[in-house]
């Protein structure tokens, strides 16, 4: 039975200033799930607070029906989360291969190797394992930061806007590569995301927020309702 996310009505202030307000979402095994929303709504922060990089003031986060509680981001990891930030957080001076082996931190020396789907759903990185990642595309650094969070072998992925800044090419090819995680290896997959044509295509179920809260749930289709579409565009 594949892993199953739930966030349970979390609070995350920055100071005072409160980023999320009780919000509740749910990742189904094997399925992908995408919030979405404008810019500044909230959807870094609930990454945030699921990887275990911000703490949460209220609420839970369970994988598989364990709460998290205060695990850090090393243990989440063990767990079978992996994480894909905002902006890639790729080392440039490092080659794409040393990229890859920075996801080996949370794992037993035993358990450090670079999984073969890495290289079979972006081929890209294998032809430049001794290039460093500064000198690859933005594309290409996506793929790279996919690839360093699937070294731990994960069974919940969540990205945070996979597709910002990526030319359409490249935009298909991570869009196929989470169709695979999801069809053949049965990940549980969160997204965050502006792109609705992305995520309707991708999607088998969205959220909707604004303002730190969730405002709609519901299946991917909802994303052709105006009020929905209206929302989301301007
Ligand atoms: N480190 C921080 N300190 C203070 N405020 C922050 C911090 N990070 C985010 N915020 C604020 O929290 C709110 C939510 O930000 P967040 O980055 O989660 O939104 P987002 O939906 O991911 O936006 P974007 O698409 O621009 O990344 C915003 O008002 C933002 O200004």
């Amino acid at each position: 039975m594949a892993t199953a996310l739930a966030v349970e009505g979390i609070d995350l202030y920055y100071g005072a200033a409160r980023a999320l307000k009780s919000v509740s979402v749910e990742a189904k095994p094997a399925a992908i799930t995408a919030v979405l929303g404008r810019n500044g709504v909230g959807k870094s922060s609930l990454l945030r607070a699921i990887a275990g990089v911000h703490p949460i003031s209220g609420g839970n986060i369970r994988l598989d029906g364990a709460a998290l509680d205060k695990s850090p981001p090393y243990r989440r990891a063990r767990l079978g989360l992996g994480y894909v930030p905002q902006g890639r957080e790729i080392f440039p001076l490092l080659t794409v291969r040393e990229n890859l082996q920075t996801g080996f931190a949370p794992l037993k020396p035993s358990e450090r190797s670079i999984p073969d789907a890495v290289f079979t759903l972006f081929p890209v990185l294998k032809e430049m394992l001794s290039r460093r990642g500064g000198d690859l595309s933005g594309g290409q650094q996506q793929q790279l930061a996919i690839g360093r969070a699937l070294v731990t072998r994960p069974s919940v992925l969540i990205l945070d806007e996979p597709t910002e800044g990526i030319q359409p090419s490249i935009i298909k090819d991570i869009g196929r590569a989470l169709q695979f995680l999801r069809d053949e290896l049965d990940m549980t997959i969160l997204l965050v995301e502006q792109y609705l044509d992305f995520c309707r295509e991708l999607a088998d179920s969205i959220y909707v927020m604004d303002r730190g809260e969730i405002l709609h749930s519901g299946p991917a289709s909802d994303l052709d309702k105006p009020e929905i579409k209206r929302h989301l565009m301007v």
